[in-house]
């Protein structure tokens, strides 16, 4: 008899939408004879109380039909509770921090890959069951075949090449992906056929997902949304943010500004997306102690890039300040000692004298010999590229906002 009544009580309970559940409590503070029970009450503190969520379950309660604004009220609120208003990844650091990955989930049931986050690049593609296997080097696949979830795009491709000189390939499916809690129920997967040498030899890179503007995505024959352009509209704010560290773990968030994630102020300055990047103008630069120099170069902030690419005779000038630093066409590039004291670089934003410090240690970012003597360098020549590249070397010592509402950068030092 009891469980009958504790039964009766929780639909009850359930079924007038009360912010609380009876449950039989251990403490039952009386008994008033068979047949009867008294159930504590407890609050459902999970309970998102909703007038026109209860007066419609009592429309529905006496089967009477919902009046046409209740109905527009109730299906407001649900799509309001169905919102997932911010999201927050870990970031991982491969060696030398020469790209951070991060987890992803995509299909039914989730298959997790780790990816590395680009805002240098607008596709989502991945290691597949479709990717040639002499393609493949201990990357973790998807498999579309094992996910309800996937629908194949018929007829879609894409093919897209880095500034690097790597390249990938393949056809596109539908799936649902999720991101730090955010999912997107039906974003373009693009599963890899082909990948080049660089992303087979690169065994922990399950993939890439774009972060820049969808714009410049390559799926043929109609471009496909970025994630970030899939959930934007449901986040709290339509920004998402770069934490990236040097040699610990990140996060990149979505929908939120973390405030104990940085120092001092953001300051922010305008982006131009023409060519669909994060693209802005740093005011200027300084070298160790030197004096600020004012400077007005196109430049991207790009997550998928390891170094800082500069104008050649800022480059220039930076090593002129490292001992036994110097241009070294074998190794394609400058070289300096891996335990010497390279100086700081600090970049402006906007003019507001606001300044961004990459730590000189930073930039001994590579051994080039195996005695680990000699490190390649964290700063470049940007020579042929017609853009200044600000990737992890350079990230990694700010916190960076990427606001598509305002089409801003934000930089804080942390
Ligand atoms: C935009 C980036 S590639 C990327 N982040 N997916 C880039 C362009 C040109 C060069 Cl030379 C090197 C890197």
């Amino acid at each position: 008899m009891q469980s009958n009544l504790v039964l009766i009580a929780a639909v009850l309970a359930l079924a007038n939408g009360l912010p609380w559940t009876s449950r039989p409590s251990n403490d039952i503070s009386k008994v008033d004879g068979p047949g009867t029970v008294s159930l504590k009450q407890v609050r459902n503190t999970n309970f998102v109380r909703s007038g026109p969520l209860q007066l419609a379950k009592i429309y529905h309660k006496y089967k009477a039909p919902l009046p046409n604004d209740l109905k527009a009220a109730v299906k407001r609120v649900r799509n309001n509770l169905s919102k997932r208003p911010t999201g927050s990844a870990e970031t991982k650091p491969e060696e030398n921090d020469v790209e951070y990955l991060t987890p992803v989930s995509i299909g039914t049931p989730p298959q997790v890959l780790n990816l590395d986050f680009d805002t240098g690049s607008s596709d989502f593609w991945v290691f597949s069951s479709e990717t040639s296997k002499s393609d493949v080097n201990g990357q973790t696949v998807y498999d579309p075949d094992k996910s309800s979830t996937a629908k194949e795009m018929e007829g879609y491709s894409w093919q897209i090449s880095y500034g690097d000189g790597s390249y990938s390939s393949g056809d596109v499916y539908t799936d649902t992906v999720t991101v730090g809690g955010l999912t997107v129920p039906s974003q373009a997967v693009e599963v890899a056929r082909r990948v080049s040498d660089a992303f087979t030899a690169d065994t922990n890179n399950d993939g890439l997902l774009g972060l820049a503007s969808s714009a410049i995505n390559t799926v043929d024959p109609v471009a496909q949304k970025t994630f970030f352009d899939n959930v934007k509209s449901d986040l709290d704010a339509p920004v998402f943010t770069a934490d990236l560290k040097a040699g610990t773990p990140g996060y990149y968030n979505f929908g939120f500004i973390d405030p104990n994630a940085y120092t001092g102020n953001i300051t922010y300055t305008p982006v131009d997306d023409s060519q669909g990047f994060w693209a802005w103008t740093p005011s200027g630069y300084a070298i160790g102690s030197g004096q600020f120099k004012n400077t007005s170069s196109l430049s991207i902030a790009d997550t998928g890039a390891s170094l800082l690419l500069l104008p050649s005779s800022v480059a220039k000038a930076y090593y002129a300040r490292v001992a036994g630093g110097h241009y070294d066409s074998t190794a394609g590039g400058y070289t300096l000692p891996c335990n010497g004291s390279a100086p700081d670089f600090s970049f402006g934003v906007a003019d507001a004298g606001a300044r961004i410090t990459v730590p000189g240690k930073y930039i001994a970012y590579a051994p080039t010999t195996s005695s680990g003597t000699i490190c390649f360098g964290g700063i470049q020549s940007d020579e042929g590229i017609g853009f200044s590249i600000y990737g992890d070397v350079a990230l990694k010592a700010a916190f960076v906002v990427f606001d598509a509402g305002n089409q801003q950068l934000g930089w804080a030092a942390k």
